[in-house]
């Protein structure tokens, strides 16, 4: 049979001929383009074809960088927490971090490691990130560990963190709308089932609080709860109320125009359990406490610097508040210790204010959690109420004030019951004690450092009807001067947890 011919099929020299003029008018168009046309105008010529040339990718990708300026950026942490429970057995870079109080391993997603993930049917693949960027600035440092290029600036190397989530274009209204609202909310939830709180110490870092500020945290291991706090049951009832409340309220907060905040005052005499307190409505709340050390803090903008380190869902606390302001005139200057120390060196050039003003505390507690703070808890406790500044405790700043008072006779039977496992009724010397606990004034850590002192039960609490006993000779001797009406008000007080607003 004869071979089949194809006429129209091109002939390999044809083809050779074909490419070699098409080349060589290319090269006669380039170097016509090259004579005609200055150097910027075919730059432009060029880039502009390019972009109009470069084929468009059909997917989008979001970026969730860690900070938004300096303060946090909450979508960066609920969409790492969220993706903490989306780890699967096919990911093949995970972190693992585990601090020497947990007692647990933490399993966190690695840097360029990748999950998919889909909403709706629709796949989405995420990506973590940490780039090492090298940071520049003129002159002076180097005892951060930073060191200096061959220009003699000081160099040093600064951690960029991000998250990025790519998907198809066609889905970006989907995503941006009820996907990443839908993260927000299951990170809200993951939260709450969070086991670790975290205590977090602030200070400025001319008190070694590192370059930014707060040192690293630690986990809050405070067993201090609701049931374990020996505290009339109608204030542990109306505080819990009140929690609860609070964080139910949201949607009231917005509708009023007022910062989703609750600010608590707790003061009473030392060792009645104000720090008790806070780690019950931390562990209760699961919020995270940031401890602000006022005297720490060098100036009104290294305390705007703190602040804005502080992330939502938190408690901000700050002990001691009539020793860390020595000032009752809020418009008057505090002298802070940093400024103090540097007053004594006029020769030393300081940058920082000079000093650090109550007015700067309360102007920060209203003003910037308006702009960046949702649901806080802010508590002051002192030992003085009667010394602190009246703007201090208006209602706004200070909704609630908790009386923490002397041991009450249902505190000692939550006590008995969490260092000796017995109750009223069960032993004869409970009513002794009861009786000698209504007439003393003794602070629930006295007693418990009583109960504490051996494992046998009858021990225990012959130690405590003695040392009760002691108390009140001891008491008696010094009584002259005491008014029998302070001691009956403080009694009446005791019983009051007073809600502002
Ligand atoms: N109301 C309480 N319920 C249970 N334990 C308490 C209570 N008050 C004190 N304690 C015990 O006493 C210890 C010291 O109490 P805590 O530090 O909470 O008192 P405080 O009022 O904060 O004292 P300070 O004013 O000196 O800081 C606690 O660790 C706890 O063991």
């Amino acid at each position: 049979m004869a071979a089949r011919t194809f006429p129209d099929m091109p002939t390999p020299s044809s083809l050779l001929s074909a490419y070699a003029s098409m080349s060589t008018s290319i090269m006669l168009f380039r170097t016509m383009f090259d004579q005609l046309f200055p150097r910027e105008l075919r730059r432009y010529i060029i880039d502009t074809f390019r972009f109009y040339w470069k084929p468009k990718s059909s997917k989008l990708t979001l970026v969730f960088e860690e900070k938004d300026g300096i303060t946090s950026n909450q979508m960066y942490d609920a969409v790492e927490a969220f993706l903490c429970s989306r780890i699967n057995p096919e990911s093949e870079r995970l972190r693992i971090t585990k601090s020497a109080k947990e007692n647990h391993i933490n399993v966190k997603f690695a840097d360029s490691e990748t999950i998919t993930d889909s909403y709706e049917g629709v796949p989405v693949t995420w990506t973590y990130v940490r780039q090492q960027q090298q940071n520049r600035r003129g002159g002076g440092g180097g005892g951060d560990g930073s060191d200096f290029d061959y220009h003699g600036h000081n160099v040093w190397a600064a951690e960029r963190k991000y998250i990025e989530l790519k998907f198809e274009k066609k889905y970006k209204e989907m995503i941006i709308s009820c996907y990443l609202p839908w993260i927000l909310q299951r990170s809200k939830e993951l939260q709450n089932q969070k086991k670790v709180v975290k205590l977090y110490n602030l200070q400025s870092s001319a008190y070694g609080g590192g370059p930014g500020g707060y040192i690293e945290s630690v986990n809050l291991d405070h067993p201090s709860t609701f049931e374990t706090l020996a505290m009339d049951p109608k204030m542990k009832k109306a505080i819990v109320d009140d929690l609860d409340l609070f964080v139910k309220r949201k949607e009231l907060y917005k509708r009023v125009g007022k910062v989703w905040k609750r600010g608590y005052l707790l003061y009473g005499p030392p060792g009645t359990g104000k720090s008790s307190l806070i780690a019950a409505i931390a562990n209760y709340m699961k919020f995270d406490v940031y401890d602000l050390q006022l005297s720490c803090v060098g100036s009104d903008s290294s305390l705007k610097n703190l602040l804005l380190r502080t992330s939502n869902r938190s408690i901000l606390v700050i002990e001691d508040i009539d020793c860390s302001l020595q000032l009752p005139d809020r418009k008057a200057p505090i002298v802070s210790k940093f400024s103090e120390v540097m007053s004594k060196f006029p020769e030393v050039k300081t940058t920082r204010d000079p000093m650090f003003s109550l007015s700067g505390l309360l102007n920060f507690i209203d003003g910037l959690w308006s702009s960046c703070g949702d649901e806080r808890i802010i508590i002051f406790t002192t030992n003085h109420k009667e010394r602190l500044d009246s703007a201090l405790l208006r209602p706004g700043r200070m909704d609630v004030h908790i009386h923490m008072s002397y041991l009450t006779v249902d505190g000692f039977d939550t006590l008995a019951a969490n260092y000796l496992n017995i109750h009223d009724g069960q032993d004869w010397r409970f009513r002794e004690i009861k009786e000698l606990i209504k007439c003393k004034n003794v602070t629930p850590a006295e007693v418990a450092e009583e109960l504490l002192k051996s494992d046998d039960v009858d021990v225990v609490l012959e130690g405590l009807v003695k040392f009760l006993k002691r108390k009140k000779i001891e008491e008696e001797e010094s009584k002259d001067g005491v008014d029998d009406d302070d001691e009956e008000n403080e009694v009446r007080e005791a019983k009051k947890v007073k809600i502002i607003s």
